[in-house]
């Protein structure tokens, strides 16, 4: 039976790390990634997207930066409105097409996002959300010294500027998003974890300079439209224990009180694979059937029990540990 699913889709699904980032590598890579949404989609499942922004909005700002003297350089928040218009087009162009290739003619609709964020949140004193290309050491030393930005070294992979990432409150669009999904549309929602947005006393509304994180955007849209599962695509198959290393261990299908315990034991870096598993456990907890963590190239797979991370409840009556995973698996209707 069909499943509503809403995926996340990370960074890599867009721009590849060793890639510059330009309009036909991004297209070419979205093309890649509709190709597997659209098995989802012939697969049966109702689909609704999310993505991350963080390369494409750190290069917007690079560019503000660059042509300020010449043209007003934009705020964050508009630039995080014109990612979600520049990824949500590439999706759907790239989707349109894939599906009309198997005859399946459902509308691909982007709705621009604004996400509610608390005013006071603490993440605006501390920037944690890497955005744009990685650089070197000294670029990075430089920026800080000259610019009073903030950067910080992002997971072994080179330097990143910085930028604060309040936890997400509410979806201003949400009755639209809902009533889109209702007609069978394949919505892409909340980009780049949605345009953030404070709301003042008096009623009015403000954009603020923030990139909320996307999977935790991703989880509240997920449970908002009331999907069965929470899926969220990235660059590994596996969220794993011991990640790099030589203990390093895949994590199949896993409840939530164990995945709890591993995040508590620090296995998920900050930043990274941390806000995927606390996102992923938050919607299994607040009665999503399972969320999924695994690469773009897996998905369907993992929607078909045998492969990547499968986070389920606790209570979950279909899952016997003494059977071990994969017979467990095999014989439940997950
Ligand atoms: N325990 C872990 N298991 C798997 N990957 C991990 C783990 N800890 C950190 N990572 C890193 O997290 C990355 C995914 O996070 P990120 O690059 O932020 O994703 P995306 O851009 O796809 O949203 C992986 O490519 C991997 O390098
Ligand atoms: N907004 C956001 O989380 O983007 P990335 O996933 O690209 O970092």
């Amino acid at each position: 039976m069909g499943k509503r699913i809403v995926i996340a889709l990370g960074g890599n699904a867009i721009k590849q790390p060793e890639e510059e980032g330009k309009a036909e590598e991004q297209l070419k890579n979205i093309q890649n990634t509709a190709e597997e949404i659209k098995k989802i989609v012939k697969a049966g499942h109702e689909v609704v997207i999310t993505h991350g922004n963080g390369p494409q909005v750190g290069s917007l700002l690079i560019q503000q930066e660059a042509a300020k003297e010449e043209v007003p350089a934009m705020p964050l928040d508009v630039c995080g409105s014109q990612t979600q218009g520049q990824i949500g087009y590439m999706i759907q162009q790239a989707l349109r097409e894939k599906l009309e290739q198997v005859e399946i003619d459902n509308s691909v609709i982007s709705v621009i996002t604004q996400v509610l964020v608390d005013e006071d949140d603490e993440a605006f004193k501390n920037p944690a959300k890497p955005v744009g290309p990685f650089y070197g050491e000294k670029h990075a030393k430089k920026m800080i010294e000259k610019k009073d930005e903030d950067w910080i070294e992002d997971a072994g992979r080179g330097w990143r500027k910085v930028v604060p990432s309040p936890i997400p409150k509410g979806i201003l669009e949400i009755d639209a998003i809902k009533s889109l999904v209702k007609t069978g549309a394949i919505v892409i929602a909340s980009g780049g974890g949605g345009i953030p947005v404070i709301k003042h006393e008096d009623g009015t509304y403000q954009g603020v300079e923030a990139v909320i994180d996307k999977d935790r955007a991703g989880e509240q849209l997920a449970e908002e439209i009331e999907a069965d599962i929470f899926m969220v695509l990235t660059e590994v198959p596996y969220a794993a224990l011991n990640f790099n290393t030589p203990e390093q261990k895949n994590l199949n299908v896993t409840k939530v009180s164990e995945m709890k315990k591993y995040l508590q034991e620090g296995h998920f870096a900050d930043g990274s694979m941390g806000p995927k598993v606390e996102s992923a456990l938050e919607f299994v907890e607040n009665g999503g059937q399972k969320a999924i963590i695994t690469s773009l190239d897996n998905g369907l797979k993992a929607l078909n029990k045998n492969n990547g991370t499968i986070i389920i409840p606790d209570n979950c009556e279909e899952f016997d540990s003494s059977k071990g995973y994969e017979e467990t698996l095999a014989a439940s209707n997950f």
